[in-house]
């Protein structure tokens, strides 16, 4: 079974992984494999040096993500021109790692902060959506990265609501509660997808 996962900036898509991982599940990490295709002389480093020139790069030549990241999340124009140079290759990225694990692995979770944006949905049997209400989501996101209210807001704008995701959702983690409380919603579906999957072996 192939689980796209995904939700908003900070809705708690690393935790929930987190806790699927303790559980044996396999992880596919689509802003992984983002950083690792955009580490120096890589195919996106050289793709988004291309299109943003020389000035989004730190003196020891790596992409300065904090620059890049003020750029598109108050652009939305640069946003669109990133997008479209990198979002291609991340996906043939996240294709070719699923083609490999699904071969070794029954279940295979894929968390993808854009799934929905990126068009991926049929990718998937399942798509897991990670939601939080938007005031818990600022405040998490405004303390994980030490970010003002206004700069939160931009980043979570340049996102579908996650209100709108839920539409495309076939399962919804509901993670407004504790880390104790998403643990067990965590523990409680995968059990419910391992029967599943255990029932069609
Ligand atoms: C904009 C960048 C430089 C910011 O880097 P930074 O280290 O601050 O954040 P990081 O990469 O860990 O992403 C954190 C979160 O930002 C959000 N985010 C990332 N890229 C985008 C984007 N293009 N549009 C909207 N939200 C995004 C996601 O929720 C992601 O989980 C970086 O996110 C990036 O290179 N994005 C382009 C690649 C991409 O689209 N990744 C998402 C793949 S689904
Ligand atoms: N239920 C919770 N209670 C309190 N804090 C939480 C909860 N779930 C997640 N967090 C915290 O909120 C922040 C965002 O969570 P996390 O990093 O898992 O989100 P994410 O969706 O992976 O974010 P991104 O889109 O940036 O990758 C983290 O600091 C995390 O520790």
């Amino acid at each position: 079974m192939k689980v796209g996962l995904t939700g908003g900036i900070a809705s708690g898509k690393s935790t929930v992984s987190k806790y699927l991982k303790e559980l044996g599940a396999v992880i596919i990490d689509a802003d992984k494999i983002a950083h690792s295709l955009m580490e120096p002389k890589k195919i996106l480093w050289k793709r988004v040096v291309k299109e943003f020139g020389k000035e989004i790069l730190l003196s020891n030549g790596t992409i300065d993500r904090k620059k890049l990241g003020g750029i598109i999340f108050n652009d939305s124009k640069a946003k669109k021109r990133l997008d479209k140079t990198t979002h291609p290759i991340i996906i043939a990225k996240i294709e070719e790692e699923m083609e490999r694990l699904s071969k070794e692995n029954d279940i295979l979770i894929v968390d993808v902060p854009l799934l929905i944006e990126i068009d991926m949905i049929d990718f998937f049997d399942e798509v897991w959506l990670v939601y939080v209400d938007k005031d818990v989501q600022i405040k998490r996101l405004m303390t994980r990265d030490q970010i003002d209210y206004q700069k939160a807001i931009a980043k979570i704008n340049s996102q579908m609501p996650l209100i709108k995701k839920k539409e495309y959702a076939d399962r919804i983690i509901n993670n407004n509660g504790t880390e104790e409380e998403l643990k067990f919603e965590v523990i409680r579906v995968w059990q419910k997808i391992s029967d599943i999957e255990s029932e069609f072996k």
